[in-house]
């Protein structure tokens, strides 16, 4: 098994070049590691055609250790050829900005934790000889010949608005807050279309903690919504933002999907699709985004009778989160922020009277087995 090291040195606060030379590559050397190249990335899209690259000249199965955010993973996820038909596994020293991937895999544990002996929990794993995780993957297909590979989220609506206009901040707030001002810039945007997920699907029921077996037929969600994103092999988009937690308490046995949908219509507050109602449901927007970060209680809010979310009685619930193999999002042609999509933070627009589509699939799907050290 052949090794490669790649990181990037524009991830997060770009300190990658030095955390890999006083900790990674001196680690690798004790334990008589030698890399058969180690390389920093030199623009949007490198890590993956270094690792084509690798693969074209050293066939067969493949050690990455990447030092970046999910971004560079998503490059290289998305970089290889399908005829490549080998195994990649990834190391990731988690240097980006939300770390969604390496944050789910080794949940921050609260205690005070050494930082630098927290971001090389992945490399002690390969340096220990435990078994890598083999990833799923969410397969985004936008016409017939653009698809894309997620092995973190897929989104709409405000979240993609959030990762579209975050990417603008990067310079002035290299940190997680840039996602927060972006979050207030588009607080009050509804998102009109509709989204058709297929089975088997499954809801959370909060009276019963768990996921509750639903139709066995396809179910279609009518908007606006507020809020739409799905997930695959993480509960959390940063360290402490839960918004799946059922992902990481009740794991998938198959490959599925994870989604998390507000539908502003569904407030008892909400009658019409008026300024005033989108100034009333922000606030239970805020509200949602803000539980997440109360290990993901967001999933627990119901519409009390006065209106307000609240976590007891047997009221609506504010969040609908299913489980399902995959789902269709039909933006209405009008409306331009809904033809946007997020995949692992890579912006894409679904062409007018198209469609976006999501299937979750094993790793094998494109040809390589892609799995983590976990
Ligand atoms: N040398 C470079 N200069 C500028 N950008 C680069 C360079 N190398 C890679 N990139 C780009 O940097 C982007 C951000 O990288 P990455 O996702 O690793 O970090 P992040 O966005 O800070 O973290 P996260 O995705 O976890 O929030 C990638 O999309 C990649 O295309």
């Amino acid at each position: 098994m052949s090794l490669l090291v790649i990181y990037n040195p524009a991830s997060g606060d770009r300190s990658a070049k030095q955390f890999f030379e006083e900790h990674v590559i001196p680690l690798l050397h004790q334990h008589d590691k030698n890399p058969t190249n180690i390389a920093s990335t030199e623009r949007a899209g490198h890590a993956g055609e270094l690792v084509k690259s690798h693969i074209a000249a050293h066939p067969g199965p493949v050690t990455v250790i990447i030092g970046s955010g999910d971004g560079t993973v998503h490059e290289i996820v998305n970089g290889l050829p399908e005829a490549a038909a080998t195994r990649v596994d990834l190391v990731i020293v988690p240097l980006g900005t939300a770390n969604a991937l390496y944050s789910s895999l080794f949940p921050p544990s609260g205690a005070d934790q050494d930082p630098t002996s927290y971001r090389l929990k992945g490399l002690s794993a390969f340096l220990t000889s435990a078994p890598p995780k083999p990833l799923t993957l969410a397969k985004t297909t936008l016409s017939s010949s653009s698809t894309v590979y997620s092995a973190v989220v897929t989104s709409t609506a405000l979240h993609a608005s959030i990762l579209h206009d975050s990417e603008a901040l990067r310079a002035s707030m290299p940190g997680i807050e840039r996602f927060k001002a972006a979050a207030a810039q588009n607080i009050t945007r509804w998102y009109r279309a509709s989204v058709t997920l297929h089975p088997p699907i499954s809801i959370y029921d909060p009276t019963a903690a768990a996921l509750t077996p639903r139709a066995q037929e396809p179910t279609t969600l009518h908007g606006p919504f507020a809020y739409f994103l799905s997930t695959v092999n993480v509960d959390r988009l940063e360290p402490l933002f839960r918004i799946t937690p059922l992902a990481a308490s009740s794991p998938p046995t198959a490959p599925a999907l994870d989604l998390v949908v507000v539908r502003p219509l569904r407030d008892p507050a909400v009658s019409s699709d008026s300024a005033d109602d989108r100034e009333v449901f922000a606030q239970k927007a805020g509200r949602v985004l803000g539980e997440a970060y109360n290990n993901g209680n967001h999933v627990n809010l119901r519409y009390a009778p006065d209106r307000q979310p609240v976590t007891e009685g047997d009221g609506e619930t504010v969040v609908e989160y299913f489980r399902c193999a995959s789902f269709q999002w039909v933006p209405e042609g009008a409306d331009d922020r809904a033809h946007l999509l997020c995949a692992d933070g890579a912006i894409f627009n679904i062409a007018q009277s198209g469609k976006a589509s999501c299937v979750a699939t094993s790793s094998t799907d494109n040809g390589i087995t892609f799995s983590v050290y976990a």
